[in-house]
């Protein structure tokens, strides 16, 4: 390991002072009284209290969700014993619970004591895989009860393990693909709208999904550029609901669906173009490596090969790649959030040339790379 040179070492000194005066108890206090710092110490004090109070917040949500609150606000305030109709609430919890939700941007409070939506709230239903997520995540808290047992369960011993049950032996059964991909078909609109304006497939003659589910972000492809032809590969479970919904959408005509283990068998070839959305972060090192040569090898010379999922930020951690989706794949019990940098290491290593990073407009929902097998 490279030693640390001496600007890096007194930056370190420095930030350790700083650091020992935050937590002492008393030059909070100063700061506080102080006004020129009063307003730094409240910040990191609210932003401290945000992290303690998150699952609150979360729950807040879930139980707005659960109750269907927001549909029923878009048409317009209601008051607490109105809202509270239908649901298991009484008047007085019911307006417990609206301002809660108030005070987190989901409702606003309206004169008359009604209650609107709040531009969370309205947010939420311009964006249904947001709602889907809301009502996936009670078995991620339920793995989430206990943190430290969660990074050291056994392979397959979740409960999100076992929804996401292809990171298992025992399998993927009908019911099983038609739960996670229901949940993933519902949040890819944002993904496709994410990836499809930063890149584009103009050029592209046919576009191969590996394992990409239903067909969502194919169809999204096919429908933002005519000419475009497409081919859904997954396991069979699951493009079984691919080869429904590409003909339920009317583009039946332009797919082609293909059944397989991108672990095991070949890739079917003629694409141009081979997409892995959401899919890498799913598997740990040696089977991203597998499925990256199996992409290589069904590619022309010159083809590409577009990776949309969300990345940790590696030396700038974020919120989405590295808390998030660092402790959901945790879950899983296999996978992991990679930055772009190991991303493009990976992609190197497995003969691809090109390889970069494009820059994005919602980086939290995805971040697209793309890379291209050498032209010889
Ligand atoms: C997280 S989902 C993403 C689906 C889709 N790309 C999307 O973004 O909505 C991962 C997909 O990889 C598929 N998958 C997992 N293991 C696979 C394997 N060994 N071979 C082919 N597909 C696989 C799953 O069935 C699932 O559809």
């Amino acid at each position: 390991m490279r030693q640390p040179g001496v600007l890096s070492r007194l930056a370190d000194r420095l930030r350790r002072w700083r650091d020992g005066l935050i937590a002492d108890p008393g030059f909070q206090a100063r700061a506080t009284a102080f006004p020129l710092t009063r307003g730094i110490a409240n910040r990191q004090g609210a932003a401290l209290y945000d992290l303690v109070a998150g699952f609150v917040y979360s729950q807040v949500l879930l139980a707005c969700v659960e109750l269907d609150l927001f549909r029923r606000l878009r048409a317009g305030p209601l008051d607490a014993q109105t809202l509270a109709r239908g649901t298991p609430l009484d008047a007085e919890r019911m307006a417990r619970l609206a301002q809660a939700a108030a005070a987190l941007d989901l409702m606003r409070v309206r004169p008359g004591g009604r209650y609107g939506l709040g531009p969370l709230g309205a947010a939420l239903l311009g964006a249904p895989g947001v709602e889907e997520m809301v009502r996936h995540h009670p078995m991620f808290y339920r793995d989430l009860a206990d943190p430290l047992a969660l990074f050291t369960a056994p392979r397959d011993s979740t409960e999100i393990a076992r929804f996401w049950s292809y990171v298992g032996e025992r399998g993927v059964g009908h019911e099983d693909a038609a739960a996670y991909s229901r949940l993933m078909a519902a949040s890819q609109a944002m993904v496709a709208a994410e990836t499809l304006a930063v890149h584009p497939m103009r050029d592209v003659s046919v576009l191969m999904d590996v394992g990409g589910g239903e067909g969502a972000f194919l169809s999204a492809a096919l429908r933002a550029t005519p000419g475009l032809r497409g081919i859904v590969f997954d396991l069979p479970p699951v493009v079984a609901r691919a080869r429904a919904a590409m003909d339920l959408a009317g583009l039946s005509d332009r797919t082609r669906v293909a059944g397989g283990s991108f672990l095991e068998d070949p890739l079917p070839d003629g694409a141009d173009a081979v997409s892995l959305v959401r899919v890498l972060y799913d598997h740990d090192t040696p089977s991203v490596r597998r499925i990256l040569a199996a992409c290589l090898a069904a590619l022309p010379p010159g083809g590409r090969l577009i990776l949309s999922e969300p990345m940790s930020g590696g030396d700038h951690p974020t919120r989405a790649g590295d808390a998030y989706f660092g402790l959901y794949t945790a879950a899983m019990t296999s996978g992991q959030p990679r930055s772009a940098e190991t991303h493009i290491a990976l992609l190197r290593e497995a003969g691809f040339s090109e390889a970069r990073l494009l820059s994005a407009r919602q980086p939290f929902i995805t971040r697209v790379i793309v890379a291209r097998r050498p032209a010889r």
